[in-house]
C-alpha cells in the first residue's frame, strides 16, 4: 500500500508532541503512545483481527511519526494478529534516506517465530530494521530463531518479567531500552499495552504524549476496546481534522 503526501498542517500541529532532546525523565526513553481507534473505542473489528481504520493520510502521519522515533514496540497480541512491517514509509522531501525505527516485540513467552515473519522479509529486502524481542529470562530461545536474529542484527533481550507488576516490568523493559541507546519509542499496541500504559499514569508516568487517530466508523461490541481500568485526564489537548479522521494530541496528566 503506497502512502499519500502528508498534509503540510500536520507538521506544526504534532511539532510539541514529538520526542525532544531533553528527556523528561533520564531513567526511561521519551514514550509517544499512538494507535486508530473507532467512534465506540475499538482498535480492531475482532480479537486477533487486523482492521484497517486510518484514511491514508492520517496512516501516512503515523509513518511520519516513525521516522521521528528510534524504536517502535507492539505486544506479541499484535504481531500474531497483523503480522505487521512495523518499518517507517514516509520519504521526508528534504532527506535522501527513510529512517525505519528498530522494531520491539514484547514476547514474553517467546510464541513469535520471526523467522516466518513479514519483519523477516522486510529485513531480507532492506525495507527495514529487524527487530529486539522481549522475553522473559526463563525461556529457553529456539536455536533457528537465535541464528535468523543474530544474522539480521536483531537480538532477544531476556528480563525478568514473570511474577512482576505492570509497573516494574515496564520499567525493566523501558530503562534495558535506555540502555542499548533507543531515546525514543513509539507504543502503537495492542489493545492490553495502551489500556495497563494509561492506567499506571496515575501511580508512574510513562507517557510523554498521546496521539490518538479516530476514524468515523462503529466496529461493535465483538471489538477489540480501548478503556483503561482507572480514570485518566489529560493536558495541552489539541485537535487536528482531514479529510475523514481526527487527532486528538495530548499529555497525559499524572494528578
Ligand atoms: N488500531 C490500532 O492502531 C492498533 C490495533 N491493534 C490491534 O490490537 C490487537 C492486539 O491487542 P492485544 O491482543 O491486547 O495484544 P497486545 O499487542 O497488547 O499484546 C499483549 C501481550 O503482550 C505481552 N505483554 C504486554 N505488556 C507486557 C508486560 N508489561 N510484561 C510482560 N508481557 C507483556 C503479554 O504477553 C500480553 O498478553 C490486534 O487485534 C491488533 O490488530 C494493535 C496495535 C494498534
Ligand atoms: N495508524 C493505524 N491505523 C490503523 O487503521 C491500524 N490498523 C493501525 N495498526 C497498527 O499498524 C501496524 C501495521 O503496521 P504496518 O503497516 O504493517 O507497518 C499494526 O500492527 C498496528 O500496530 N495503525
Amino acid at each position: 500500500m503506497s502512502l499519500i503526501p502528508l498534509p503540510p498542517s500536520l507538521i506544526p500541529f504534532l511539532k510539541d508532541y514529538l520526542p525532544q532532546p531533553l528527556s523528561s525523565c533520564p531513567h526511561r526513553p521519551f514514550i509517544t503512545l499512538t494507535y486508530a481507534q473507532s467512534l465506540d473505542s475499538k482498535i480492531a473489528s475482532k480479537p486477533g483481527q487486523q482492521t484497517k481504520i486510518s484514511h491514508l493520510e492520517t496512516k501516512t502521519m503515523t509513518h511520519y511519526l516513525r521516522s521521528k522515533h528510534d524504536a517502535i514496540l507492539v505486544g506479541i497480541g499484535t504481531v500474531l494478529a497483523d503480522d505487521p512491517k512495523l518499518n517507517c514509509r514516509y520519504h521526508d522531501p528534504g532527506s535522501d534516506v527513510i529512517s525505519s525505527p528498530r522494531p520491539i516485540i514484547i514476547d514474553p513467552h517467546h510464541k513469535w517465530k520471526y523467522s516466518k515473519s513479514q519483519l523477516y522479509k522486510i529485513h531480507e529486502s532492506n525495507q527495514g530494521l529487524s527487530p529486539f524481542i522481549i522475553i522473559d529470562e526463563s525461556i529457553s530461545i529456539d536455536p533457528v530463531e537465535l541464528e535468523a536474529l543474530d544474522h539480521h542484527g536483531g537480538k532477544f533481550i531476556p528480563l525478568p518479567l514473570f511474577n512482576k507488576s505492570k509497573s516494574e516490568s515496564w520499567e525493566s523493559i523501558l530503562s534495558s531500552l535506555l540502555q542499548l541507546n533507543l531515546k525514543s519509542i513509539m507504543i502503537e499496541g495492542g489493545a492490553m499495552i495502551i489500556n495497563d500504559l494509561l492506567s499506571l499514569q496515575h501511580d508512574k508516568k510513562f507517557i510523554d504524549s498521546l496521539i490518538i487517530t479516530i476514524g468515523p466508523v462503529f466496529l461493535g461490541s465483538e471489538g477489540v476496546t480501548v478503556h483503561p481500568h482507572t480514570n485518566v485526564e489529560l493536558d495541552n489537548i489539541n485537535w487536528w481534522s482531514g479529510i475523514q479522521d481526527s487527532i486528538l494530541c495530548a499529555n497525559v496528566s499524572t494528578k
